[in-house]
């Protein structure tokens, strides 16, 4: 049966293929988390079943998991691997010396711990991703401890920034993560000046388990297109 796809879903299909045709016999992966992740997920769960090409995944999410688990990859844990071979996932921002803003799904800190043990960190994304400054589209997405919601809202307002609590679509009330913590998603007017400024100054409030801003991570990013071709931006 033909699909019929948007054109932001071809844009992400292409590049969710791409990367599942990079994959080596024998590597150790990280599954990225969001809809472009997913595309390529799937593309891999078809390589494992028809080809018998034989790797091992580590998912960054819940959602992650459950989809890999579905197409047949084998999962293990950061217990049972020291390092990954390659890690993709999706950005919500990529600034043009290829640091990203991620977590637009929640799962930023789980898939930050991933990408930092790939020697390839594989980014995927359309043309709407690319950004000439960080910040300039999304807000930065911060996970918080719940009881330490308030002072670190009150201390980016401070900063500055316009904060606000994540709330569920679902659900009354905040947004919950795998790891039972809340996201704040601070917005900061005109872009975001210093990143590597605010990724100390927001790693060291207290209460914050980590934030969407992945810093020196990327060494590829895949930008797909609605045509089906993709543009390969490696680190330099
Ligand atoms: O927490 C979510 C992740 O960082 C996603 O990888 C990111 O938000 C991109 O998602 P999507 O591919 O759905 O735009």
């Amino acid at each position: 049966m033909q699909e019929t796809l948007s054109a932001a879903d071809r844009a992400k299909k292409a590049a969710g293929e791409k990367v599942a045709a990079m994959v080596e016999p024998g590597m150790r992966l990280g599954l990225g988390t969001g809809s472009t992740a997913a595309w390529a997920i799937r593309a891999l769960g078809r390589r494992v079943r028809e080809e018998g090409l034989r790797v091992v995944g580590v998912p960054t999410s819940y959602a992650a998991e459950q989809l890999a688990r579905a197409e047949g990859i084998p999962l293990v844990t950061l217990a049972d691997v020291e390092a990954l071979d390659l890690a993709f996932d999706g950005a919500d921002e990529v600034s043009p010396e290829l640091n990203l803003i991620k977590g637009r799904g929640a799962a930023h800190t789980r898939e930050k711990v991933v990408a930092s043990l790939a020697r390839r960190f594989v980014v995927l994304v359309d043309e709407s991703k690319l950004v000439d400054r960080l910040g300039t589209r999304w807000p930065v997405p911060i996970e918080v401890l719940p009881m330490a919601a308030e002072p670190v809202l009150r201390q980016l307002r401070r900063m500055g920034a316009e904060p606000v609590l994540r709330m569920g679509k679902c659900k009354d009330g905040p947004v919950v993560t795998d790891q039972g913590f809340w996201v704040i998603d601070a917005r900061f007017p005109g872009g975001i000046d210093d990143p590597h400024a605010l990724a100390v100054t927001l790693s060291t409030m207290p209460g914050v388990l980590d934030h969407g801003l992945f810093l020196g991570l990327a060494t590829d990013v895949l930008v797909g297109q609605a045509d089906g071709q993709v543009r390969h931006i490696r680190r330099p």
